[in-house]
Parts: structure tokens; sequence; C-alpha cells
């Protein structure tokens, strides 16, 4: 809209306070009128008369003016730059113009102040809305504080009555443990005294088999062949004990002690637990165990002096045993009155377990302390229960310390032995270590010659030769082999040639890893069980009949034959017995081939079929 302003005359003060207002403004756009019109569409006449105040510009001019010297400067017009304008064209108008002028300003006053009105009206609503809002959020929340209040309330009641009720509970369930532990405590001593009786009741049942099976033998039977002299039965306390003759121990024993050969399957009288067979004259020397030999002698001459403790190691019927006794044989015959015990881990532990606590652990104590020279075989097997790797521990000190021998056997290195714990074990690396391997051939040729000349048999030297090289790793293995040849021999009336000894030895000795020896003899015993009809379970179980015992005396044979086990492993699978059971089954066993063509045939039988299957024993045994 344009406006008119009276033209000449002197111009209206306000006029004149908004036209220099519009150049200061115009001023700030840096350009001249002409340009800014033509940029604008504006007539530069008009545009001149609204700069020098002659004419009052519509409030739209006015407004863009602000704006584009705004733009031109890079900013937005400030909201007091457009009001102090807007108050300078109203008064311009007002007071400048013309009436209608007046009545334009005072209809963009009252439009202005409509609008303004209308926002107000606008916002009040507004704020009555939100203030509506606001205080029906404050009452829904009183309400739900209200409600949550009595939900706390509530809660903290019914937890005070449940924490009433477990303090209750705890109470008495403390008293009750109170009460078990007591009977924990009860249970515990009368658990000790029944495994001290248990083990006591064992060895007795383990003594009278034995005692029960000479007896039997004496008794003359159809098929049976006297068996010669029989093998002393190891004493109750594991070790193997010396029958007194009528004036007390071995009245006119020769005078060097010396122990004589015994003939093959039978033992004469030991003393200290050694057998009397295994002594340094009978033991083969060569390359494998020449070492070993070599510090067994130095040890048994000078005891406590050089190698303390002497540890022996090596794979199963290699000769440890036979080393260990040959020490004690050689001490007490060159030093009589040199006390010595051989003891196998197993019997340690168990002695140890049975004696229990107060007198009868220091007569066990005392019985070890009071010793000269100590034998160990087998230290594999020394079971930690009870603290017995402790108390070996202690007696190994104490005898060490009063310059006493201790000699062990194991089936493998003191490093392997991680399960007798770090300060045994360190005892047991703390002397000299010895190695001993299968023996060679010639070794191997000359144990079977002997072991013919003992049996008064007549073999032929290639035939020794022939078995030597077959059977390599074990000893007892070797002359189980000789046993074999010799009885299918005497049973089919032929001449032990290489020839036979071909056909009885074939697949004999199985070539299988030592990780897989226990599956295999678990295999063993299943199968001996089945062929008999009867479970693996009974067959390593406590029954005595006769039919069982033979089956399990055959079990044992064929795990020993069959297996690099020691005879104390084999035992320990066969229920928790002793290398004495074993030993004994191999010797019965041996005879009653050579007699009985049954038993021979029997054994042949399961012993392909053994062979015949190849495969890990079911998980009854896992
Ligand atoms: N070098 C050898 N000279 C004479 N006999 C030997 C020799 N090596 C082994 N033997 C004989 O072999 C049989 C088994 O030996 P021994 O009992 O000493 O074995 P071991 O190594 O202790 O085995 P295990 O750990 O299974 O008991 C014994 O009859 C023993 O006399």
């Amino acid at each position: 809209m344009s406006v008119l302003v009276p033209l000449g005359g002197d111009l209206p003060e306000e006029s004149r306070a908004l036209a220099e207002a519009l150049r200061r403004l115009f001023d700030g756009l840096g350009i001249s009128v002409r340009r800014y019109a033509a940029r604008r569409h504006r007539d530069p006449g008009s545009l001149s008369r609204f700069l020098n105040g002659t004419r009052i510009p519509p409030w739209e001019f006015v407004h863009d003016l602000i704006r584009d010297v705004a733009e031109e400067q890079g900013r937005a017009p400030t909201p007091e730059a457009i009001e102090l304008m807007r108050r300078l064209h109203r008064t311009a108008l007002a007071y400048g113009g013309s009436a209608l002028n007046r009545v334009q300003a005072l209809e963009d006053e009252l439009a202005d102040a409509d609008r303004q009105s209308l926002r107000s009206a606008a916002l009040v609503r507004a704020l009555e809305g939100a203030l509506a809002d606001t205080q029906q959020r404050a009452t829904d929340l009183e309400l739900q504080i209200r409600q949550l209040h009595g939900h706390q309330d509530r809660t903290a009641a019914e937890k005070n009555k449940a924490l009433q009720l477990y303090e209750d509970q705890v109470t008495a369930l403390l008293r009750e443990r109170q009460d078990l532990m007591e009977q924990v405590e009860a249970l515990g001593e009368e658990l000790k005294d029944a495994h001290a009786r248990r083990v006591r009741a064992e060895r007795r049942c383990e003594e009278l088999e034995r005692q029960l099976v000479a007896a039997e033998e004496q008794v003359p039977q159809e098929d049976t062949v006297a068996e010669g002299p029989r093998a002393e039965p190891p004493a109750a306390d594991g070790t193997r004990a010396v029958r007194p003759g009528p004036d007390g121990p071995r009245a006119g024993a020769p005078a060097a002690d010396v122990p004589r050969e015994a003939p093959s399957g039978e033992r004469a009288p030991a003393r200290h637990g050694l057998d009397p067979r295994f002594v340094f004259e009978t033991f083969v020397v060569g390359d494998t165990n020449r070492f070993a030999h070599g510090a067994a002698r130095a040890v048994a001459e000078a005891p406590a002096t050089l190698y303390n403790p002497l540890f022996v190691y090596g794979t199963s019927a290699i000769g440890k045993t036979h080393l260990l006794c040959a020490i004690g044989h050689h001490a007490h015959r060159t030093r009589p009155g040199t006390r010595v015990r051989y003891v196998t881990a197993e019997t340690l532990a168990h002695e140890y377990l049975g004696a229990g606590r107060g007198r009868g652990l220091d007569a066990f104590r005392r019985r070890y302390l009071d010793l000269d020279l100590l034998l160990v075989d087998d230290i594999q097997l020394l079971t930690g229960q009870g603290g017995a790797h402790e108390e070996f521990r202690r007696l190994f000190d104490e005898l060490q310390g009063a310059r006493k021998q201790i000699v062990v056997s194991s089936d493998r290195p003191p490093k392997q032995l991680a399960h007798l714990g770090d300060r045994l074990r360190g005892r047991l690396e703390s002397g000299l270590i010895t190695h001993v391997q299968p023996p060679e051939r010639a070794v191997r040729v000359t144990l079977l010659r002997r072991k013919a000349e003992q049996e008064g048999i007549d073999v032929p030297p290639e035939t020794l030769d022939h078995i030597a090289s077959h059977v390599q790793r074990n000893v007892r293995e070797l002359e189980g082999a000789l046993v074999r040849v010799r009885a299918f021999a005497s049973l089919n009336r032929q001449p032990m040639d290489v020839q036979l000894a071909a056909i009885v030895l074939r697949d004999l000795v199985p070539d299988r890893g030592p990780s897989r020896e226990e599956d295999a003899a678990r295999r063993i015993i299943e199968m001996t069980g089945g062929y008999f009809g009867v479970t693996a379970e009974a067959l390593c179980g406590k029954e005595r009949s006769r039919a069982l015992v033979t089956a399990r005396q055959m079990a044992m044979y064929l795990c020993r034959e069959l297996t690099d086990l020691s005879t104390s492993r084999i035992g320990q699978l066969f229920g928790g017995r002793d290398h004495d059971s074993v030993d004994y089954a191999d010797r019965k066993l041996r005879a009653l081939m050579a007699e009985r063509r049954s038993i021979y045939n029997q054994m042949t039988e399961l012993t392909a079929r053994i062979k015949a299957v190849d495969g890990p024993p079911t998980d009854r045994w896992v």
C-alpha cells in the first residue's frame, strides 16, 4: 500500500525522524538508490522520496529494507530493530500523515493489538490446559504414591514374618548340624575300626584259602599228581614268614645261610620276606641290567654308604624283585644280625592302615624303624589312603637319618610318580636311580637253559633260541613260553623241536602298547568268566567255591602270561588280592597244565578266544 505524504512545507518532526532512520538503514546496504530500486523492482523516484522524508513508505517497504540490510550484514534482523522501526513508522503515520494515514495507523495498531489479544487468549487456553493436565498428573501420582506406600507396608510386614520364619529354621538346622557332626565323628571312629578289622579278616581269608587249597592237594586225587613241597604261604602281615623248626627258626640251616636253589614251582621257606630263589648267584647279568646289578651289589656290600636310597625301575618281570631280594640275602649273609625286611608297597600301606592309631601305630613304626635294610617293591602301588604317603616319607627320613639303607623298586621313574606327592618323590629321587631294561637275547637264552636244567628237561639249543627270539620283553612270559612248549610236547608225545615251539608260540605274545595292558587284563577276566559261565564280578569277588577258585586262577594265570602287568597290579584287578595269590595261581596252573590234558585244552581254547578278540572291554570295567 502506498501512503501519500503532504507535499512541500515543513516536514513534520515524526516524518523526518523516520526518513533519517531509513537513510541510516539504507547506508548499511552499501549500494545506490537506483541499483536497489532495480533489484527490488521499485520506482527509484518513490524510493528517493521515502528516503528524503517527502513520502512515508508503506510498512512492508520498511520491513523489507530491514531484512535486506540484515542479510547484507550476514545476520537475521533483530526483533528490537524491527520494533524500533515499527514505532517510528507508526508515529510518522499518526502525526506526519493525513487523517487517512492516522486512521490507517490506528487500524494497524488495532490489528496488532487484536493479534496480540488472540495470541494471549491462545496462550491462556494452552496454559489452562497444561495446568489441568499437570493437576491431573499430580493427582494420579498422589494416588500411586499412596498405593505404593500401602504395598511397601504390606511387603515389609510379610518380609518380617518370613525373616522370623527363616531365623527359626536356621536355628533348628544349626542344632541338627551340630548333632550330625557329632554322629559323623563317632561313625568315623567306628569306620576306622571296621576298616582295620576288615583288612585283618581279608588277610586271614587269603591265608585260610591258601591253607585250604594246600590241604586239598594233600588228598590223593585220581587225576592229580602230587605237587612236591609247597610254597610257604605269606604271613598275615603280607611278608613271607619264616617257618620255625622245632628249635626255633631254621635250626640247622647252613652256616653261611646261603639260600639254596629251590626247584621250579616250589618255594623253600623264606626269610625276612625275601624270596629264597632270588639271589645274586642266580641273577643273569647282561648289557641291559649290568648297571643296576652293579649298584645293587655295591649297596648289598656296603649298605647306607654309597647310594641311599637305591631306586630300581623298569617294566614288568625283568628282575627288579630279584635284585631287591638279592641285596637282602647278601646283606644278611655277610653281616649276620642285619635286620632286613622286604615288603611290597601295597602291603606296607595295608599294614599302616590296619595299625590304626595309638599302640598299633607305634608297633608299626617300631617294626620298620628297627630295620637296617628296608626293601620296598612296586612303590607305584603305594596308596595315599589315610596318609600312607606321608607315613612312608616319615619312615624314609628317619631310616635315612639313622644311616639305614633303603631300596625301592617301581615300574616307572620317580618323575612319573606324581601321585606320591612332591615330598616323597623328592626323597626317591635323592639317591641313585637305575633303569633295568628287558634282557637281551643272550641273557634270555641263558635264562631258558637254566630253567630247562632246573626242570630236568632236555631242550635242543635251537628251540631255546627260537623261544628267546620270540618272547622278548618279560622273563615271566619267557619262562611261561617254555612251560607251554614242554606241556604241549609231553601231551602229544612229540619232541621239543623248533616246529613244535613255533606252533605253540604262534601269537602267544601279542604286540600290545603298555597303555592297553589293563584293558587286556579286564578282557581276559570277562572272557574267562564267560567261558565258565560266571560273571567278571564273581571272578574278582570273595566267594571261594571250588569251581570259582579254579576259574579265577586260570584268569590270573592268563593275565600274567598274556599281559605285561605286574603281579601286584593283576592282584589288584582281582578284587584287591596281593601278588602272592597271583604267584600261587601261576604255579598251580603250570603244574595242572602239564598233568591234565583237559586243563591244557581249556587253556589253549581260552587263549585262542582271547586272542581272537581285539577291542576294549565292556563299560562295566570303565
Ligand atoms: N636277569 C635275570 N636273571 C635271573 N632271573 C631273572 C632275571 N630277570 C628276571 N628274572 C626272573 O624273572 C622273574 C620275574 O622277575 P621279578 O619278579 O624280579 O620281576 P619284576 O621286575 O619285579 O616284575 P614285577 O614288577 O612284575 O614284579 C623272576 O623269576 C626272576 O627271577
